[in-house]
């Protein structure tokens, strides 16, 4: 059984804490994203699971089997690194054969493992040159070719795609993967990329400052953050956030955002959560997820900045704690006046406590 389980989690270095109680289970096959700010304890989590830091305390279980002092070369696991790991002397060839011969494998099993990882990662014309002659796009991928080739059932990769070009990056992703479905091994995998976590991971793992803040699939933390840090850190841009209060009118609960207005009447869900719930709030609707008017009745706020991204458009509104952003489509008119109105969708919104940032009205979508 290849799942993993992170129970009690911590790691100090001195008097710094690193990681704080972290609890985590990976399911045998699940790709799971480590994603998280720089320094917030991914590499250092990672590194645990492999081997090369011992806890402070916790356990780190593969299957019902403790890890507690069991070396890295004994835990079956694969490791690719952000600085690949490559012999530049060898060929590709030699460099994915490496593990193998290692291993005694028959010679007939290595030219098929070697063939077939060549294959997946697009190596097969090149299995005959030197590393030295390759850009460091092609070294990445015959570093995670050779942990690849030997199809560990646990499969370790921290930003192994920090270093290559963007159009690279896109490939890869696919890749890799193809890569996760076709040996059906449990991944986990240290970004501080949300897209690469968004588009590869049946589960995301947010971390921030050494604690976990939401554990779920990528629709779920989009969705549904549980918290202000995960709220802004998801997304691009992150979800809006803006200070109110609650207040009574004649069409049911609404938030009034002080000088921007008020919104339209929160959904029952939430607004029956709000009706127990005292202290300050902030308001939170995504970028993508609100329309944009020239007049109107709603939030009111002037446009600052029109920023043309490709397909998309972001409009930027207000400022300080009450700018606001919205992303449109090009195709859909925008109304770039002095002020605007803006409309979200409220069975979109979340409500936020302002004292903690935890999620009021639990998840779900309405
Ligand atoms: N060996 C060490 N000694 C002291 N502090 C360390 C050590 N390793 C990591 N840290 C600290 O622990 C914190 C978490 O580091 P870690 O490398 O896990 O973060 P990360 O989320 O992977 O970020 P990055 O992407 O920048 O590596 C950082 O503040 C880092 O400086």
């Amino acid at each position: 059984m290849s799942t993993i389980r992170l129970e009690n989690l911590v790691k100090k270095f001195g008097d710094f804490t690193a990681l704080k109680t972290m609890d985590l289970e990976i399911a045998d096959g699940e790709f799971m994203a480590l994603l998280g700010p720089s320094g917030c304890g991914k590499s250092t989590t990672m590194n645990m699971i492999a081997g090369m830091e011992e806890p402070t305390s916790g356990r780190i279980l593969f299957g019902d089997r403790n890890m507690s002092g069991v070396p890295m070369g004994r835990r079956g696991v694969g490791f690719v690194f952000q600085n690949y790991a490559i012999f530049t002397h060898m060929t590709v060839r030699q460099n994915l054969s490496y593990g193998p011969r290692m291993h005694g494998m028959p010679k007939a099993e290595i030219d098929r493992r070697v063939g077939g990882i060549a294959e997946l990662l697009q190596l097969t014309g090149l299995l005959d040159r030197r590393a030295d002659r390759l850009s460091v796009n092609i070294l990445q991928r015959v570093a995670i070719g050779r942990s690849a080739i030997m199809e560990p059932v646990i499969f370790l990769l921290d930003e192994p795609l920090s270093n290559v070009d963007a159009a690279f990056r896109a490939v890869m992703r696919t890749e890799l993967k193809h890569l996760q479905r076709q040996f059906r091994q449990t991944m986990v995998y240290v970004t501080h990329d949300q897209l690469e976590a968004m588009t590869m991971a049946d589960r995301i793992a947010v971390m921030d400052h050494g604690v976990l803040q939401q554990v779920g699939t990528p629709i779920d933390v989009y969705n549904n953050p549980a918290n202000v840090f995960v709220a802004r850190f998801i997304g691009a841009p992150g979800m809006n956030l803006l200070p109110g209060r609650p207040a009574e009118s004649d069409r049911g609960l609404v938030i009034d955002l002080g000088p921007l207005g008020a919104t339209a009447p929160l959904p029952e869900r939430l607004a029956n959560a709000l009706r127990s719930h005292s202290g300050e709030i902030l308001f939170g609707f995504r970028p993508e997820q609100a329309t944009l008017a020239g007049e109107g009745r709603g939030i009111a706020a002037p446009v600052t900045a029109v920023e043309r991204i490709g397909a998309r458009t972001i409009v930027h509104l207000g400022e300080g704690a009450s700018a606001i952003k919205v992303v449109l489509d090009n195709d859909q008119p925008a109304v770039f006046g002095a002020s605007a109105i803006v409309t979200p969708n409220m069975d979109a919104v979340r409500i936020f406590d302002r004292a903690t940032g935890q999620a009021i009205g639990g998840s779900g979508n309405g």
